[in-house]
């Protein structure tokens, strides 16, 4: 069977995005890993897979898989592929819509210059709903915000860093780094990935600080590796320096692969992600496994 695929990126962060409204689409997770290879298959960190939605209220339904072949609760440079993708597709005449996904629903909004910003909804604080498990683990107040030491074993050596832990629908853990080029973002991304702690493992962002309303981020993605930009990395990081009282919102957060924008009101309220969402080319593939 032939599928039909349009690929794109956010800011580098790059998507295989697929419409199941009008072809069927049911993969294992090694089909998913096949397409997203990027010297096999057309070659992704994420496949966004465009659904009708059952919810009341909701345009679509959003899913995602990670390079891995796993399926994840969200993904916020998606999110702007995935509006861009349903009007130039006329699936939609909408230029914002509601879009149900794993972990609730969010609202990208195609904005007349180009960019979109995405409503993610609030962030989600609580540990155990991470889901963090932190038994054993003595978390420092900083702000409002806990920083919580995660022991790291990094040949024969125990190395402890802090992280703020958050879920913006998918889980996070941000650390403040003194430069986030010289930061050992390969060395130790995969570790915090799959440290103990962390049941469902965990997206690892490594966040400089340039100024109250400017970052730099690198993120070591769950199930993708290092990416050019994470949207929701990018959220939980700015959400965390606000609370450590580092950050003021809006700020402007500097990833290897672009610029992105991030709003925060605070506690209960929604984060907005704003950047760019560009069309590559349409393809379409016949997987050669099953
Ligand atoms: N690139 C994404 C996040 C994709 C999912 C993530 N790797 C996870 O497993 O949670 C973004 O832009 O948010």
């Amino acid at each position: 069977m032939k599928l039909k695929f349009t690929k794109m990126h956010g800011a580098g962060n790059d998507f295989v995005v697929i419409d199941a409204i009008n072809q069927q689409v049911d993969f294992s997770p090694a089909q998913w890993q096949a397409l997203a290879d990027r010297r096999f298959g057309v070659g992704a960190d994420q496949m966004l897979v465009v659904e009708k939605s059952t919810q009341a209220g909701c345009d679509f339904r959003y899913r995602i898989f990670n390079s891995d072949g796993g399926e994840v609760e969200q993904c916020g440079n998606g999110a702007r592929a995935f509006v861009k993708f349903v009007a130039e597709k006329g699936l939609t005449d909408r230029r914002s819509i509601a879009v149900e996904t794993m972990s609730g629903v969010i609202s990208p909004r195609l904005e007349d210059d180009g960019s979109v910003t995405v409503d993610m909804g609030a962030p989600v604080l609580e540990p155990a709903l991470v889901p963090f498990d932190t038994e054993g683990l003595q978390g420092q107040p900083e702000g409002r915000d806990t920083l919580w030491p995660l022991m790291l074993e990094l040949g024969g050596e125990k190395e402890t860093v802090l992280v703020s832990v958050l879920s913006m629908g998918n889980p996070h853990a941000v650390q403040v780094v003194a430069d986030t080029e010289t930061a050992p973002v390969e060395l130790t991304g995969p570790l915090i990935e799959h440290h103990p702690h962390f049941p469902k493992r965990v997206n690892a962002g490594f966040m400089q600080i340039v100024d109250r309303g400017h970052i730099r981020l690198r993120v070591f993605e769950r199930g993708a590796g290092e990416t050019l930009a994470c949207g929701t990395g990018a959220c939980a990081a700015v959400v965390a320096g606000i609370r450590r009282g580092l950050l003021d919102s809006p700020v402007r957060v500097d990833a290897r692969g672009g610029q992105l924008s991030i709003a925060w009101a605070g506690e209960g309220q929604p984060v907005y992600l704003t950047g760019p969402a560009v069309t590559v080319f349409e393809g379409e593939i016949e997987l050669a496994i099953n």
